[in-house]
C-alpha cells in the first residue's frame, strides 16, 4: 500500500480563502481590519518558520500583523511590560507570543513561560493557551480552539476521515499541541470545530512503556515529539492514518518525527512535512484572529 498524502497546504488555502472572504465583509461593513501581534523572544528554529509564514498569511487575507523580535536576553518584566501595552492597544485583535521562549541555556534570562501565558487577554489569546480558554477547551465550550489541534481536525474532516469511534494515538503531551489534540479529539459533541470527534484516545509521551507497541493499536497516529524520524514503519499500523506535527529542522531540511519513506508504504493517509500541518496552525491562526475582532 502507499499512503495517500493529506495535502495541508492545500486545505490550509481553502481555509485562508474562507477567512479572506470573511474579513473583507467584515471591513466592508465599516470594522477595523483584525490586527495579529506576535512576540518572538531569541531565534527558536520552528517558530522562525512560522513567524515567516504568517506573517506573508495575514497580509493575503487582509488581516493586519504586527512582529516584535526581541532578544534572548529580554527579562520577564519587559516582555510582562510588552504584553500590558497590546492588551490595552484597542487596535490589537490577537497577541501571539512564540513558544518556547528562550531558556537559560540557550541564553534565556529564565522568563517563566507561565506568568507570560497568564498575563495575556483571554479575549486577544489567539493560540488559546491562557488558563481561561484552556478551561473552557476542556468543558467542551472553547472560545478559541487551540490552532494546531484545531487545524488538525479540519484536516481529518475536510479529507473525509472520520474519528468517530477510532482508536487515536497522541504521542506528545505538550500545552501546544499534544494535551489539547488528545482533549479535542475525545469531544462528544461539535464543540471542537466538526460535527463529531469521538475518538478513544491514547496520550504517550516519553514514559510510556512499549511505544512502538502503543503506537501500533492506533488508527490515527499524531507525532508531536519534536525528534526527527522517531516513528518508524513498523511502529504504524497497516492502514492507519499517520498525521506529523513535527518541525524539525536538520541541517537546512525541516523534518517531521515521522520516518516518511518508511510510514508511507504502511498508513493508508500520511501528511508530509513541510506541507501537511504546519500550514493548518497558520489557516487557523486567521480564523482566530478574526473570531478575536469579531468578539
Ligand atoms: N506543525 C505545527 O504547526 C507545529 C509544530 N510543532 C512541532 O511539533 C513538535 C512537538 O512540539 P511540542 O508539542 O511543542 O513539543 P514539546 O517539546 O513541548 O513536547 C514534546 C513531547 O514529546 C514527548 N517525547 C519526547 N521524546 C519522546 C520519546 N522519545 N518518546 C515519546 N515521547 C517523547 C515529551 O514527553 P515528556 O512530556 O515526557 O517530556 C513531550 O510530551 C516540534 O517539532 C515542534 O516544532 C509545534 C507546534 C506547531
Ligand atoms: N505560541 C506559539 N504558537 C504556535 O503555534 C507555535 C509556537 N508558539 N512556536 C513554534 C511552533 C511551530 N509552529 C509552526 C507553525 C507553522 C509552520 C509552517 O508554516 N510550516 C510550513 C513550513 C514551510 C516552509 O517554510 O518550509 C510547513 O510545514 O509546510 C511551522 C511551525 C507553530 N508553533
Amino acid at each position: 500500500m502507499t499512503a495517500t498524502r493529506l495535502d495541508g497546504k492545500a486545505i490550509a488555502l481553502e481555509i485562508r480563502n474562507e477567512v479572506a472572504q470573511e474579513v473583507q465583509a467584515w471591513v466592508a461593513a465599516g470594522n477595523p481590519p483584525p490586527k495579529l501581534a506576535a512576540v518572538l523572544v531569541g531565534e527558536d528554529p520552528a517558530s522562525q518558520v512560522y513567524v515567516r509564514n504568517k506573517e506573508r498569511a495575514c497580509e493575503k487575507a487582509g488581516i493586519a500583523s504586527s512582529l516584535d523580535r526581541m532578544p534572548a536576553s529580554t527579562t520577564q518584566a519587559e516582555l510582562l511590560d510588552r504584553i500590558d501595552q497590546l492588551n490595552r492597544d484597542e487596535s490589537v485583535s490577537g497577541i501571539l507570543v512564540q513558544l518556547p521562549l528562550p531558556s537559560v541555556q540557550r541564553g534565556g534570562t529564565g522568563v517563566d513561560e507561565r506568568a507570560v501565558l497568564d498575563a495575556i487577554d483571554p479575549r486577544k489569546d489567539v493560540d488559546a493557551f491562557s488558563p481561561v480558554n484552556v478551561g473552557l477547551l476542556m468543558q467542551g465550550r472553547p472560545r478559541f480552539l487551540p490552532c494546531t489541534p484545531h487545524g488538525i481536525i479540519q484536516l481529518l474532516h475536510r479529507s473525509g476521515i472520520s474519528t468517530n469511534g477510532k482508536h487515536a494515538v497522541v504521542v506528545g503531551r505538550s500545552d501546544i499541541v499534544g494535551k489539547p489534540m488528545a482533549m479535542m479529539l475525545a469531544q462528544k459533541d461539535g464543540s471542537c470545530g466538526t460535527e463529531t470527534a469521538n475518538a478513544t484516545v491514547t496520550l504517550a509521551h516519553s514514559r510510556t512503556a512499549n511505544l512502538a507497541e502503543v503506537c501500533r493499536t492506533a488508527d490515527i497516529l499524531i507525532a508531536a515529539v519534536g525528534r526527527p524520524e522517531m516513528i518508524r514503519g513498523d511502529m504504524i499500523r497497516e492502514g492507519a492514518v499517520v498525521i506529523d506535527v513535527g518541525i524539525n529542522r536538520v541541517g537546512d531540511a525541516l523534518v517531521g518525527d515521522v520516518a516518511f519513506d518508511e510510514a508511507e508504504k504502511v498508513a493508508s493517509a500520511i501528511t508530509p512535512v513541510p506541507g501537511g500541518v504546519g500550514p493548518l496552525t497558520i489557516a487557523m491562526l486567521l480564523h482566530n484572529t478574526l473570531l478575536a475582532a469579531k468578539s
